[in-house]
């Protein structure tokens, strides 16, 4: 039997503490998979006291991520400790510098350094996988990377963050405000320790930019995601979408277009019976277009401690198979620089709109629309108690162009409170 594939895991927190226990639990399943034992050697985490409800003490400790991924008896380096900088950045490129190959969950360090430490990885013969980081355990990354490389990608979109999703959920099937939803979400530890990561988009954006980079050969370019958040979701805007038959996802969007690559994660409403509409709670769902192949569907737990290590167990597992592809689908040298590019293709949205109640007030926002060019389809004031109505109106296509300047315009009028809220209707 060959000899074993030695692992250095630094980060024992959910997902590290994931793969210590299927290692242990699935040695010998993995062996026969493999062909080849697969041990751990040595582990690193903040506090080497801290009880962890699995057992550790038959490996060695460094407190020193750095010193762990550069050990003698280490082949492949697990980063699980997160963070785009600090102790995963410096262990990582010590790692790949030894000529280490690197198997990560860390979304944030891609997004910001996937090309160089594509790079280092390539000039020293090692290889720098990611399963874990887009979509938990969706093995999004091997159906781009190879079953689809037959493929010209037409267009990735998806619902790539959990917690976001939980919370969308919980105001539409519970009635909570997005407060309430948000301290349920926290409440159940859903929430990264920075919470704007989730609910600011960002680490959906990270995960939609790695998948752009795989599905058109180009460098991660996360600074180009246009990116909203769904802090300004409000229940009304999700009982309004509901009755007109949509649901809100933060849904992400990432196509190759003549002008550049769009990469879009924002808000919008999808159809409630589109597979996307009948997503729930804290579930992942990635839909992948392909010229030949047509459109691919991949649902499933996008976080938690038995996804994410799988699909951690997946990298290591073909490293151990002399499996050996390039970060991105393609050599690093041979990634492309794409221009970004804003979406033009016109869409319906739905505008939400705070409207002083008084003669000819509609009036206004109706020509303030149609002077950029913009057709309302349906159009809805609510019953209210104060001067300010909720006004709701749904477009007919409209160019984003067009809706921005119609946007401006309505914050600009005297009858309209503050800057009114608008998300594209996606057609899926
Ligand atoms: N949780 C999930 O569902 C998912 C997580 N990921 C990604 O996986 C990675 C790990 O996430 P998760 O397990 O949730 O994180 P946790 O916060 O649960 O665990 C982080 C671990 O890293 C250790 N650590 C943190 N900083 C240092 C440091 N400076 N030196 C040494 N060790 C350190 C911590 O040590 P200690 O325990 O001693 O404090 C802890 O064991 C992140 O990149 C995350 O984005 C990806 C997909 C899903
Ligand atoms: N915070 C992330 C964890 C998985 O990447 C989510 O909610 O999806």
């Amino acid at each position: 039997m060959t000899e074993p594939l030695r692992l250095g895991i630094a980060g024992l927190g959910t997902v590290g503490v994931g793969v210590v226990r299927i290692l242990r639990q699935k040695a010998a399943l993995i062996t026969e998979r493999t062909g080849r034992e697969i041990a751990i050697s040595a582990v690193s985490a903040r506090s080497r006291g801290k009880d962890r409800g699995v057992s550790i003490a038959d490996y060695a400790w460094e407190d020193d991520p750095v010193a762990l991924a550069t050990r003698d008896d280490v082949d492949v380096f697990v980063e699980l400790m997160g963070g785009e900088d600090g102790p995963a950045k410096a262990a990582t490129e010590a790692a790949l510098a030894a000529g280490k190959d690197v198997v990560t969950a860390n979304k944030a360090l891609l997004a910001h350094h996937g090309q160089p430490l594509a790079e280092v990885a390539e000039a020293a013969g090692a290889v720098l996988r990611f399963e874990a980081a887009v979509a938990g355990g969706i093995p999004v990354i091997k159906a781009l990377t190879e079953g689809l490389a037959g493929n010209d990608i037409t267009r990735v979109m998806g619902v790539m963050n959990g917690t976001c999703n939980y919370i969308l959920t919980r105001m539409e099937d519970a009635g909570l405000t997005y407060d309430e939803a948000f301290a349920e979400a926290d409440g159940l530890g859903y929430l990264e320790a920075d919470p704007n990561l989730d609910v600011g988009g960002i680490d959906a954006g990270h995960k939609l930019a790695l998948l752009a980079a795989i599905a058109y050969g180009t460098r991660v370019a996360f600074d180009a995601v246009e990116l909203q958040g769904i802090g300004s979701v409000t229940i009304e805007d999700i009982r309004a979408a509901a009755d007109m038959g949509y649901k809100i996802k933060l849904l992400g969007v990432c196509q190759m277009t003549g002008r550049g690559l769009e990469q879009r994660m924002t808000p919008c409403l999808v159809p409630a019976a589109s597979p996307l509409g009948q997503l729930t709670g804290g579930t992942n769902m990635v839909v992948i277009e392909g010229d030949h192949v047509g459109q691919i569907v991949l649902r499933g737990a996008g976080a938690g401690e038995g996804p994410t290590a799988s699909a951690v167990l997946s990298d290591i597992v073909d490293i151990a198979r002399g499996t050996r592809l390039p970060t991105f689908g393609k050599p690093a040298a041979a990634l492309t620089q794409a221009t970004p590019a804003k979406s033009v293709a016109p869409a319906p949205f739905y505008v939400r709109l705070a409207l002083h109640d008084k003669p000819g007030a509609l009036a206004k926002v109706a020509t303030a629309l149609g002077e950029a060019g913009v057709s309302i389809d349906r159009m809805r004031q609510y019953g209210h108690e104060d001067p300010v109505a909720p006004v709701l109106i749904v477009t007919h296509k409209a160019a984003p162009d067009a809706l921005e300047k119609a946007l401006s315009a309505m914050a600009a009028l005297d009858v309209v409170d503050g800057m009114p809220v608008a998300l594209r209707i996606e057609t899926v």
